[in-house]
């Protein structure tokens, strides 16, 4: 009997059809989050995200940063990026997805959101450099944020909210029929990070 309703199923698919989403909840416990947290913010090498759209050099509020096992070049918004290699703690993180997700990755994409006016608008993480239909997995530390995801040709959407530690997992034909995206909102002040680690075709 779950009382409290803290029982998280990680074999439940929160997609209806077309994908798999599987929300494995905290990972973390508040004192072990809260320093990848302060870590992360200290050690990663944040940069703000350039982007040329529609002509436009644009310089985003939310900070970025991309690592990986080699100096891999990444493309998105017409502006490439090369790979930093690991740190320790990411090393760790990176570990400790793969044996959730039960497979591995060789980069990983963070997002520093320094409050609820930093978000991200639908998308899906289907580039040519990523292999296909292969697993994200999405670990947030520090505010919880609602995440949503749209069908793109139903438009049917799903909603849920990471929390702070815990990790999300998007496999099979997700990113092929869903976009996905963090909402902007004004009832978050704190900060939020988040760690997409992926495989890059090599
Ligand atoms: O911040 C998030 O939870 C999502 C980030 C994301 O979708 C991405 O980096 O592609
Ligand atoms: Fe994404």
């Amino acid at each position: 009997m779950d009382l409290f309703n803290t029982t998280i199923d990680i074999d439940k698919n929160l997609l209806p059809y077309d994908g798999t989403v599987n929300y494995y909840g905290k990972l973390f416990q508040h004192v072990e989050a809260n320093h990848y947290f302060d870590v992360l913010m200290k050690t990663i090498e944040w940069k703000n995200d350039e982007a040329f759209i529609m002509g436009k050099h644009i310089i985003t509020k939310r900070k970025v940063a991309w690592y990986g096992d080699e100096a891999y070049s990444y493309t998105y918004s017409n502006k490439s990026k090369m790979a930093l290699p690991w740190t320790k703690e990411l090393q760790e993180l990176k570990k400790i997805s793969e044996e959730q997700a039960g497979t591995t990755f060789n980069s990983c994409l963070l997002n520093l959101y320094h409050n609820g006016d930093e978000g991200m608008a639908y998308h899906s993480d289907d580039e040519k450099a990523l292999a296909k239909d292969s697993a994200i997995a999405s670990l947030s530390f520090g505010a919880e944020r609602k995440f949503l995801f749209k069908h793109k040709k139903t438009k049917e959407t799903v909603t849920l909210f990471l929390e702070n530690g815990s990790l999300l997992v998007m496999k099979d034909e997700t990113q092929t029929n869903w976009l996905h995206r963090l909402p902007t909102t004004r009832k978050v002040s704190m900060p939020r990070i988040n760690l997409t680690f992926r495989t890059m075709v090599v």
